[in-house]
């Protein structure tokens, strides 16, 4: 077995994703070497991809979502579009089934570049996302932020997508709220038993919020594929929005179509910036030498 795999920085509307090769190895990138690669400057990423050989028949690869604390996460919308292009630039294929721990999602690069993913279908339950409590409508749950008579958030909508999503509708600007003070403190409080996603969501139309997220086991984001879902859906629900919505992330806008068959599809674009090899022990990496050279 060759102690380095290919890899590819890349990006999903600036969602930091490496997309690793582990095809052939029984071995995984370990949280050590993610945690080394998450500190140096030059491969800082939010999630890496790690693409292992199919467990299920039909499928295509089983895919190991690693944040940048060495946790693993269930679902990477933003991710799973940067893994579609990266492999269908090597084979041409343009349809893709993938397994992860959220379980089997089809993907499909467009001709103009753009990828749909399906997310598979949202879920509501307390125990789903999980809650610590027994919440009968997760619609709005009792969670405050701020003075118990004057809270800056709260009553999220909450939701899984695979992985767990609060989300907290807001009045003002996403921008003027401090989600880098409050993110830590939701993400780890103890009604999620397995932590959360915390995002920030500003309903501009029927088709169209704004959203900014503290993602789960990474911290603020330009994009978070799975979070702009989960505030559809639940956009959706509260009856704030359509089915059809677009939502800005700090990093450009996803269309994300909540469709009659439960399934969510979420759209947006993939950027691939450099690539290289890497050590899945220790994370030791080389940037391949021809690309960039001046
Ligand atoms: N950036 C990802 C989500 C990562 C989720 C992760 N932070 C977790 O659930 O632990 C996305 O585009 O969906």
């Amino acid at each position: 077995m060759n102690a380095t795999v290919p890899f590819a920085r890349m990006n999903g509307l600036g969602n930091e994703i490496l997309v690793a090769d582990m095809r052939g190895r029984d071995d995984r990138i370990t949280p050590e070497a993610a945690r080394a690669l998450a500190a140096r400057l030059e491969t800082h990423f939010d999630q890496i991809m790690a693409i292992h050989d199919a467990v299920t028949d039909g499928t295509d690869a089983y895919i190991r979502i690693v944040n940048a604390d060495g946790t693993e996460a269930q679902a990477c919308g933003n991710g799973t579009r940067c893994v579609v292009q990266a492999l269908g630039a090597q084979t041409g294929q343009r349809e893709f089934l993938f397994q992860t721990r959220a379980g089997i999602l089809e993907a499909r690069e467009h001709e103009d570049g753009s990828i749909s993913v399906d997310m598979g279908r949202p879920r509501f339950g307390w125990r789903d996302i999980p809650l610590s409590e027994e919440f009968a409508d997760t619609r709005a749950i009792e969670l405050q932020i701020g003075p118990i008579d004057a809270p800056v958030l709260h009553s999220p909508s909450v939701a899984s997508m695979g992985n767990p999503h609060a989300v907290f509708w807001v009045s003002e600007d996403v921008w003027s709220y401090a989600l880098d003070r409050f993110g830590p403190v939701l993400e780890n409080h103890p009604l999620f038993p397995e932590r959360c996603n915390i995002s920030l969501a500003q309903v501009t139309g029927r088709g169209a919020m704004t959203i900014r997220t503290w993602e789960r086991g990474v911290g603020l984001t330009r994009a978070c594929g799975s979070a702009a879902c989960a505030a559809a859906v639940c956009g959706a629900r509260t009856g704030r929005t359509d089915r059809r919505v677009t939502v800005t992330v700090p990093g450009g806008d996803l269309l994300i179509e909540w469709r009659e068959d439960d399934h969510v599809l979420m759209t947006g674009p993939a950027q691939w910036e450099w690539s290289g090899t890497l050590d899945p022990a220790t994370g030791d990496h080389v940037r391949d030498r021809q690309e960039g050279a001046a």
